[in-house]
């Protein structure tokens, strides 16, 4: 599944208008009707399409003495335009709708204009100037007995905070006032207040029990606050062709990861992964990495650990081999061994050690894949880290590790807000991977992955696929540990990453709440055997 900037759909519509296949109009009558059908889906409830009067018992009287009532907040663009073409196929449908409009009717683009003139036609809209104080007094007379607000305020047009008029629908006192009546909010496109490039929120944003998007989900539904604001998001169909393959790929489905028969099966497994541990007391990390790499299908695989650590490691493993890796030298001997074919450094490896072999494994050229203090261990000076990096490289950083691996980025993707579209972990993460010149994995809810040539996978544990309790200590170990089995397995740096985080959610949802680091890898067999691999 593809994901798209607002430049990217805005594009896609030109080109459709231009062909001459389609009018501005039929997009937007199109849109309109696809938030109307999404409603209905989601609420069959409010459905009353084909509903006889038989339905209502009489002594409730006939649905037509007791319409559902929606209000639709309108905005100054083509999201407003979209809101009027709601109102009016609602009221179609036998409701009670009432329309506000923020911005001024003169000045609405064209399309939106026609909308609003139709609607304006026979029935009222209230007007109040875009940046005039919020219509709360006259919008919390309304709800009583209210089931639907429909937000038409601000789509993909956001370019700076959402305040003033309509705004009051974001604060929580009135959101939940509406929740408490069971007013369902459905927001048009994006929810106003929310980027849809970046899913980060400019001043404040309606929070909406559904969103209804149109031919491709936005980045900003799937990223950052993007979730949480958004409720459930459905993409409608409005007839437009994608213009070429997107660059950004939404990895839900195990056909996104090309995950198939063959491509990580055991049944031919190779390859010989090398997972360096910390000291004694420490080995936890690389042992549930080495586990996981075991697990995704790497031939075999050796935990390289310190003198002072063989003990440890040796009474706790079974499957996993033991190699002494004492320091830089131990480890140029080890990779002699020019079998060992991936590498994992990080877990619990202490900063010391990081330093230490770091430069050597990078130096042998494996793939490689740098994880946690083999990233902080060089937050004084990255450059130099940067500076070592080869295309077979995968970091695997999360928030504070990317800050401390690539400041200036990450200040960018953090700093406040006064414009959109904002800056997004899609923008930053792609960004990071061509300095370092090797796919980079930004750790979250929302892991992005992106490689030097612009590739970039969104791979989010949210919505239908949400796992909180994947957020639980040890588990970014045991994907580093995927990664490098599916590096040993011979898979490219890319590939091995987007398949290993598209596991690794898989695996949690698998084991469900009460999960530990412990349980993901012993889950893979299961979802492999789910996918007949
Ligand atoms: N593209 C497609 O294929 C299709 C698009 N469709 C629909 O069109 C929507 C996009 O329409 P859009 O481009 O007109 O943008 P929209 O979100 O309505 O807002 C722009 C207006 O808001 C203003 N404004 C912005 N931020 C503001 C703020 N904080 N506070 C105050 N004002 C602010 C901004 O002002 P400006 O920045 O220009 O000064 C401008 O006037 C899209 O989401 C979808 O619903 C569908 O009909 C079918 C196909
Ligand atoms: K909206």
């Amino acid at each position: 599944m593809e994901l798209l900037t607002a430049a990217q759909m805005r594009a896609i519509e030109q080109a459709a208008i231009k062909s001459g296949d389609v009018t501005g109009l039929e997009l937007m009558e199109r849109a309109g009707q696809g938030v109307v059908d999404a409603i209905f889906e989601e609420w069959p409830v409010l459905d009353r399409r084909g509903a006889s009067p038989s339905r209502s018992p009489g002594y409730l009287g006939p649905d037509e003495e007791d319409p559902l009532r929606a209000v639709v907040l309108c905005g100054p663009g083509n999201n407003g335009g979209d809101g009027f073409v709601v109102a009016r196929l609602l009221q179609k449908q036998g409701w009670a709708v009432e329309v506000f409009l923020c911005g001024d009717p003169e000045k609405l683009p064209p399309d939106a204009r026609v909308n609003y003139e139709r609607w304006g036609a026979k029935n009222e809209v209230r007007v109040s100037a875009v940046d005039s104080a919020p219509l709360a007094d006259d919008f919390l007379r309304v709800p009583k007995g209210i089931d639907l607000v429909v937000d038409g305020v601000f789509g993909t047009g956001l370019t700076r905070p959402f305040a003033g008029a309509f705004s009051m629908l974001a604060n929580a006192p009135v959101r939940d006032l509406l929740r408490d009546r069971g007013v369902k909010v459905v927001s048009i496109d994006a929810p106003s207040g929310l980027c849809a490039d970046s899913g980060r929120i400019l001043g404040q944003a309606i929070v909406a029990d559904m969103t209804v998007t149109f031919h491709s989900k936005k980045l900003g539904h799937v990223l950052g606050d993007g979730p949480v604001t958004c409720g459930a998001v459905r993409t409608k169909s409005i007839g437009l062709e994608t213009l070429e393959d997107g660059q950004i790929v939404h990895t839900t489905e195990a056909d996104e990861v090309k995950l198939s028969k063959g491509s990580v099966g055991h049944k031919y497994s190779h390859g010989h992964a090398l997972i360096l541990s910390g000291g004694a007391g420490k080995t936890g990390a690389a042992r549930l990495a080495a586990r996981g790499a075991l697990r995704v299908g790497a031939g075999l695989v050796t935990l390289g650990v310190p003198p002072s650590a063989q003990m440890e490691v040796a009474s706790q493993i079974t499957a996993l081999m033991l190699q002494r890796v004492d320091g830089a030298d131990g480890l140029s001997e080890t990779l002699e061994d020019t079998r060992l074919n991936a590498l994992c450094l990080g877990p619990a490896l202490g900063f010391e050690r990081a330093r230490a072999l770091v430069p050597m494994a990078l130096a042998a050229r494996r793939a490689t894949v740098l994880d946690a203090d083999a990233l902080s261990a060089f937050a004084e000076d990255p450059g130099a880290l940067i500076a070592q990096l080869h295309d077979e490289c995968v970091l695997t950083p999360h928030g504070g590790e990317f800050a401390r691996l690539f400041p200036d980025i990450a200040a960018q993707m953090n700093e406040q807000l006064a414009n959109g579209p904002a800056f997004s972990k899609v923008d930053a993460t792609r960004a990071a991977a061509k300095r370092a010149g090797c796919v980079v994995l930004f750790k979250g809810p929302d892991t992005v992955i992106a490689a030097p040539n612009g590739r970039c996978v969104v791979n989010s544990a949210v919505y239908e696929r949400a796992a909180p309790w994947l957020a639980t200590a040890g588990s970014g170990d045991v994907l580093a540990g995927f990664i490098a089995g599916l590096l040993a397995r011979g898979l490219a740096p890319m590939q091995a990453a987007e398949t290993a985080a598209w596991l690794h959610v898989e695996c949690a949802r698998q084991f469900g709440p009460g999960l530990i680091a412990e349980d993901l890898p012993e889950q893979v067999p299961e979802v492999f055997r789910k996918l007949n691999i």
